[in-house]
């Protein structure tokens, strides 16, 4: 129909907007790799041997990053200060794995505006800007390439949806029209776009634990966050990950107790390596 855009021809002009945005910015990682939107017919898939960016189907329909959809993606979820960068950290000096750290520095620091500060300053207000840019970046971290075999993240674009855009629109901080518009956006990308994770690793804390990490680790713009603001995320990690009532789980989930020191944690860690790293198996 004149003047009616498909939905490939949608998806077309996002696709180029990435590569274009990955082109001039630099918040952003660069999109310059090869993208395809996978067929609905695996049979119709065209492959060139040799040619790692060559054309690759999927049977989704999905957009598919070309080379990273064989990689691993371990994603680890946890409350706020629960001990997510400390396990990053941790792993990170294990060959073969790659972290990705959650993009905590961009959301205090856009262009110069602090949208995290906002948020917790006017969550009425601010909740929509920040999670609108949470989510893009999110979505940044899960398609940038890497050279590992095995990509470790810090949550996902998932626990952004099902956990802190639910938290605000649960305790009525987040108008309805704008929990509306976020949620398009989010089944837009995840309708569209492949995503994939190999295993979620759960590190479950008690709300009180996590209350103690963040005075000690005393980061500005969280000084207002009260005790029961950790219980609300803490009660929908649990919902989403333990009980598995309330969204879609992504991938299998592996819990770790994570209310003990760091000496026994980082043993912790070890004694689940095999189990984690399997996740490059399946
Ligand atoms: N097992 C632990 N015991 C005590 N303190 C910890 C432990 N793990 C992390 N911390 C400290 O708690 C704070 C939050 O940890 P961090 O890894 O930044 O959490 P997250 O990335 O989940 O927000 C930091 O100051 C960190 O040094
Ligand atoms: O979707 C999100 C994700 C995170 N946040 C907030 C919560 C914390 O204040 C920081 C970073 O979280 P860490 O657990 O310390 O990594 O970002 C959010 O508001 N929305």
């Amino acid at each position: 129909m004149p003047g009616t855009a498909t939905r490939g021809m949608l998806f077309g002009r996002c696709v180029k907007l990435l590569c274009a945005h990955g082109a001039r910015s630099s918040s952003l990682s660069p999109s310059v790799a090869v993208w395809t939107k996978g067929l609905r017919t695996p049979a119709a898939a065209t492959f060139t041997p040799g040619q790692s960016r060559a054309v690759r189907t999927a049977v989704t329909g999905k957009l598919v990053r070309n080379g990273e959809d064989k990689k691993a993606v371990i994603c680890i979820e946890g409350n706020i200060a629960s001990g997510k960068t400390t396990c990053l950290e941790y792993f990170s000096k294990t060959s073969n794995i790659e972290v990705l750290t959650e993009p905590v520095s961009k959301w205090r620091n856009v262009r110069g505006h602090n949208p995290l500060a906002l948020m917790y300053q006017d969550p009425e207000r601010w909740g929509i800007t920040l999670q609108t840019y949470v989510q893009l970046t999110m979505l940044d971290r899960h398609l940038s390439s890497i050279a590992a075999p095995i990509r470790m993240m810090e949550r996902s674009i998932f626990s952004a949806k099902y956990i802190f855009v639910e938290n605000l629109y649960r305790s009525g901080k987040m108008p309805e029209v704008d929990y509306a518009v976020l949620s398009e956006w989010f089944d837009w990308i995840t309708t569209n776009i492949s995503i994939p994770v190999d295993l979620i690793v759960y590190l479950q804390t008690s709300p009180e634990t996590c209350h103690e990490r963040l005075k000690q680790r005393c980061r500005e713009e969280e000084k207002v966050i009260p005790l029961e603001y950790l219980e609300s995320i803490h009660q929908l990690y649990e919902d989403w990950l333990i009980k598995r009532t309330s969204a879609p789980l992504p991938a299998p989930v592996l819990v770790i107790p994570a209310d003990h020191d760091l000496q026994k944690m980082l043993h912790h860690y070890e004694e689940n390596r095999e189990k984690i790293l399997s996740a490059s198996y399946l």
